[in-house]
């Protein structure tokens, strides 16, 4: 990925790690319901908690009531208490909250399973959709965006799933089941709380409307905080090297307090509206009991029923604010889950039906004919490319940087198809036949090679998952990797730090040389380093490459003299195009393109 700007601009927007997105309520429905496709495999554990839910409300709804019960059984101002039905409500009292946790415990517990298997298969086929996207995918995308929607935003779908569906359904419940019970019990009182409720819900909403704004710029904040930490420690050599340690460290302070400010703000008006809900909360309080009071003088409703009513009430604030509050997550996961199924829905690299599989004993004649290629439509990076390796031929890839070199063995990979022309391996043009097929024919040993977080041993063993571990030691001696691996501490069995940064430039290609020795392939591809590693390494580098090559047809970006001389063909690409081929002899003899690039030494070719 090209990276914009430098180490020194504050002011710009780093990625956002957030979920938060625009998204139209159309869009919003169709991944709701790709989101259910997914729910809806748990039906069970979905029923179970429904039922659970179901019931905790029923029990919650219950006990204002009871408690009401229990206040009248007392019989206020009277002699005699009725010690009976005291009895009976208190008893009923103390199972309802007992039934009520047991049941809100039941649905919390089955309600985290169906939300983790329900990420696991979403993870899952995220997964493995992006092995199957094409390289181009990669291209216009970066590492920290992907990773983002395959952790953050599926976490996000998690909390949801989690949370809002049990919290969305027991509190309507909850809403309806108070109101009603409150009109049943006084329609009056119950009219006069719903005067105050509403204003006090509706005044806490757009406080944290407010709110939710300044957490959004808070979450901006901390997105450019830590895509700058990332950068930094990344770039740790480059600030190193250049000195520019407080520039980075000026900048940072600069992040840092505006992310300090967001958050200040944040942070003091969510403070501000759980006190204000109580407020709201206590006045409607206040009025209904005030007048609740003035109606039992009057014998009009019993001091029960007030508590009971009071009660209810109370639970009906909560739910309405969680409601909303849910909402708000639900939009944000939405939001998530978009970028989710945004990258399911993208084009697989295409397993055209009558693509087929060619038989595996290739003896390796490969074309390229007449190929023009770009990785934008209309920007050729090749044109009218065409080579001709026979089995066991080395084709030298000469040229400056970015002539297209790595786009000639990109399209033998298929990681691309060229726009025109065909490439054919004896005889099958690559296009009709299985990538994988195509791709197990060929191996690549890159200057940048990939390194996994394993040992030693099963590192090379990518060349051939089903090796044993003597053909990993014989593959690693014909790379001449043998003696080096054998003086780590744990020899073949150590680990490898993250992209094997434990081992030197050197030792990393030798272990890439002992992956596509087990690999055993048809084609080799050979990206020589054009890095320097010391001279003893290199010698047994460019062993281990000439033994590899031995009777494989092979492609080298090639940069030593000695590849290059003993290479059948050497092209010389420029500019996408071939402007010479020849041996090495004929092209200085020529005195032409190739000799002027060996000349200037301008292109890391030490020749
Ligand atoms: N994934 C890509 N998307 C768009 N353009 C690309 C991509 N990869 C390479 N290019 C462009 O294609 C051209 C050829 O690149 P290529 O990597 O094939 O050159 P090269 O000869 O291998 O160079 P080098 O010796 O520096 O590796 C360059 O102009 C490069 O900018």
């Amino acid at each position: 990925m090209v990276r914009q700007g430098g180490f020194g601009s504050p002011g710009r927007r780093h990625r956002r790690y957030t979920s938060t997105g625009d998204s139209t309520i159309k869009d919003s429905r169709k991944t709701l319901q790709r989101l259910w496709s997914y729910l809806g495999r748990q039906k069970l554990g979905l029923i179970t908690v429904f039922l659970m839910v179901l019931a905790s409300s029923a029990l919650n709804l219950a006990s204002p009531y009871l408690l009401g019960r229990g206040i009248d059984a007392m019989n206020l101002g009277k002699e005699k208490v009725d010690f009976a039905s005291l009895k009976v409500t208190v008893f009923l009292l103390i199972g309802a909250y007992l039934l009520g946790t047991l049941t809100t415990a039941v649905q919390t517990y089955i309600m985290a399973s169906v939300a983790q298997n329900t990420v696991r298969d979403l993870r899952r086929d995220l997964f493995a959709k992006i092995q199957t996207l094409p390289i181009r995918f990669f291209d216009t995308r970066s590492r920290g965006e992907i990773m983002s929607r395959s952790t953050n935003d599926i976490d996000n779908i998690n909390q949801i799933l989690n949370q809002s569906i049990i919290q969305i359904f027991s509190s309507i419940l909850m809403v309806a089941g108070s109101l009603f019970m409150m009109f049943w019990i006084s329609p009056l009182l119950t009219f006069l709380n719903l005067i105050i409720a509403p204003v006090g819900f509706l005044l806490t909403r757009k406080i944290a409307a407010f709110t939710h704004q300044q957490f959004e710029l808070q979450q901006e904040a901390l997105g450019d905080l830590n895509g700058y930490i990332e950068e930094t420690v990344t770039g740790q050599k480059v600030i190193k090297a250049f000195g520019r340690e407080q520039n980075v460290i000026e900048s940072f302070r600069e992040i840092n307090k505006r992310y300090r400010s967001a958050a200040v703000r944040a942070q003091i008006l969510s403070g501000i509206v759980p006190p204000l809900m109580n407020t709201m909360g206590n006045l409607s309080f206040a009025t209904v009991a005030g007048v609740g009071g003035w109606l039992a003088l009057r014998g009009i409703v019993s001091v029960g029923n007030i508590a009971s009513l009071l009660n209810y009430s109370k639970q009906l604030n909560r739910p309405l604010n969680e409601i909303a509050d849910q909402f708000n997550m639900i939009q944000s996961a939405v939001a998530g889950a978009e970028r989710v199924f945004e990258i399911m829905d993208e084009s697989s690299e295409t397993d055209d039906p009558l693509e087929i599989y060619a038989p595996e004993n290739w003896e390796g004649n490969v074309v390229f004919d007449d190929i023009t290629f770009g990785y934008e439509k209309d920007k050729p990076v090749l044109k009218n490319i065409t080579i001709q390796a026979l089995p066991g031929q080395t084709v030298a890839l000469v040229g400056p940087t970015g002539a297209g070199k790595t786009t000639v063995v990109n399209l033998l990979m298929r990681f691309y198809d060229p726009d025109s022309g065909k490439i054919c391996v004896d005889n099958y043009n690559i296009r009709q036949v299985k990538k994988d097929n195509i791709r197990k024919a060929s191996s690549m040993v890159l200057q940048d090679t990939h390194l996994f977080s394993d040992t030693v041993m099963e590192n090379i063993r990518y060349g051939r998952l089903d090796a044993t571990d003597e053909e990993v030691i014989k593959a690693a001696q014909i790379a001449g990797a043998h003696s080096f691996i054998s003086h780590l501490p744990q020899g073949y069995n150590t680990l490898l730090s993250r992209d094997g940064g434990n081992l030197s430039q050197g030792q990393r290609q030798m272990l890439a040389i002992a992956r596509a020795a087990l690999a055993n392939p048809t084609i080799l591809i050979l990206d020589e380093a054009t890095s320097n590693v010391d001279t003893r390494t290199e010698i047994k580098i460019q062993k281990a490459m000439k033994i590899l090559m031995e009777g494989r047809t092979s492609f080298v970006i090639a940069h030593r003299l000695s590849t290059i001389r003993d290479a059948d063909e050497i092209v010389v690409i420029n500019e996408g195009r071939i402007v010479e081929r020849g041996t090495h002899e004929q092209l200085i003899e020529k005195k032409g393109f190739y000799y002027g690039l060996c000349k200037s030494q301008q292109h890391g070719y030490q020749i």
